[in-house]
């Protein structure tokens, strides 16, 4: 058995970022930018109106009160996508609205509360400093600027920004493609009739919606039986994804085969027992060109190993760091957890907050690898260390928390 960090950089060894393709900027959310983005216009483009009201000189209605208003000629209108094609001279006033290019002449925006006008003149009763409401050309950004960087997983707000810089499509890298593969001859599909002594196929569909919240797409090849002949048959589906992750057949019963398929071929396992609970038997290999990730058939095993093994390597192949770093990372415990032995443990637990804004992980009771309700329940993982003492209540304990993905605000 190797530990989970040499596993880790094991299989992390085998991956680099896929290469860019263009895409239109509404298909570009939770994509990872392989360029960056850069403006391609000043924002804004003109000096711009922040309020309704009057484009003045400030120096005009220096001395103007409400009780004594200073009269100006109002001389036209600027609104939003029609600017006034003059200039605002001494004395002057042009009626302006939110956004509307300010004229030439004028230097600030005196709002509407404080004037009052009839068809000739306005009266303006507060005096302003000189670009007061005025939003000067490039006050966002100035063309060429770098608005986001290569790397960035794109977020609803980068969509927002990137459009504001008049980018209409952009570079990101690929979809990584992932092939999924359930084995057993008990599985069965979701609907499907169940045989006397079937289960239904958890694994590959939770794998699949994995891959989706990691920005990858997954192919769902369906189930092999438990011959050779099956899982190499349905294993070549795989072809021309960037890899291929099982589900069972990774232990050493007599029916689990997916180890025996990939001796037979020659592909020699890089990683092949992890010292980890859940999901002792995890292997790492190649058959043919594709990478292979063959996780554990009982269901929590599959999910916190495809966690801690698939998900990095969706986020590598994005060219993401291999962690995401958000939310946190550290806990205190519940309750107390009795000594560790020589498996790194990742206890399911619910988060909560307290007073103190501190999250505080408590373990269920039950921690068996098949029991899918509570898994679905946990909010984290607990990381307890190989050989790790006991731990009293209120103890710290790193964490990796079950949430995040693709899409982001
Ligand atoms: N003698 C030993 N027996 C086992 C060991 C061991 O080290 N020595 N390890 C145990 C551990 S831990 C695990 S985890 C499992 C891993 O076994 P496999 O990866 O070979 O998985 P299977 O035997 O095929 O299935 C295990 C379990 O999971 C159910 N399963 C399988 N696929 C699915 C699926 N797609 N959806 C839902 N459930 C699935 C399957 O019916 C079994 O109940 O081995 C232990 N045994
Ligand atoms: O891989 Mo098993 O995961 O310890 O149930």
């Amino acid at each position: 058995m190797i530990s989970v960090a040499e596993a880790r950089a094991r299989i992390l060894a085998g991956f680099a970022a896929l290469p860019a393709e263009t895409v239109a900027l509404p298909d570009a959310l939770g994509r990872v930018l392989a360029e960056p983005v850069t403006a391609r216009l000043t924002q804004p483009p003109f000096d711009a109106a922040a309020m309704d009201g009057w484009a003045v000189r400030a120096a005009d209605i220096a001395g103007a009160t409400s009780d004594r208003p200073v009269a100006l000629r109002r001389i036209g209108e600027s609104a939003a996508g029609h600017a006034f094609s003059g200039s605002v001279g001494v004395g002057e006033a042009v009626r302006i609205f939110t956004g509307a290019p300010v004229p030439t002449g004028a230097d600030a925006v005196v709002m509407q509360e404080d004037c009052s006008a009839d068809d000739a003149s306005v009266l303006i009763g507060r005096a302003v400093v000189a670009g007061r409401f005025v939003r000067p050309a490039g006050f966002d950004f100035p063309q060429g600027r770098e608005l986001l960087p290569k790397g960035r997983r794109l977020t609803a707000r980068d969509i927002a920004l990137a459009a504001g810089g008049n980018v209409p499509w952009l570079s990101v890298h690929r979809r990584p493609r992932v092939a999924v593969l359930a084995t057993g001859d008990e599985i069965a599909l979701p609907g499907d009739p169940l045989g006397p002594s079937q289960i239904v196929s958890t694994n590959a569909l939770g794998l699949c919606a994995l891959v989706a919240t990691q920005g990858g797409t997954a192919h769902n090849l369906g189930i092999a039986r438990d011959t050779v002949d099956s899982v190499a048959a349905m294993a070549a589906g795989a072809a021309g994804c960037d890899l291929l992750v099982t589900t069972g057949g990774a232990a050493q019963g007599d029916y689990d085969l997916v180890r025996d398929v990939l001796a037979d071929r020659g592909v020699s396992l890089d990683v092949h027992s992890i010292a980890m609970r859940p999901g002792k038997a995890v292997m790492f290999g190649r058959a043919g060109t594709v990478p292979l990730l063959g996780l554990p058939g009982n269901p929590v095993s599959t999910g916190v190993t495809a966690v801690l093994f698939l998900r990095p390597i969706l986020r590598v192949l994005q060219g993401l760091p291999p962690d995401d770093g958000e939310g946190p990372r550290r806990a205190r415990l519940g309750t107390a957890l009795k000594a560790n032995d020589r498996r790194e443990d990742y206890i399911r637990a619910t988060l909560t907050t307290g007073d103190d804004g501190i999250p505080t992980a408590t373990p269920f009771d039950r921690q068996d690898s098949a029991i899918t309700s509570l898994y679905a329940q946990a909010d984290c993982l607990i990381v307890r260390a190989p050989q790790a003492p006991a731990a009293e209540a209120g103890a710290v304990v790193d964490i990796v928390p079950l949430s995040g993905g693709a899409l982001n605000l």
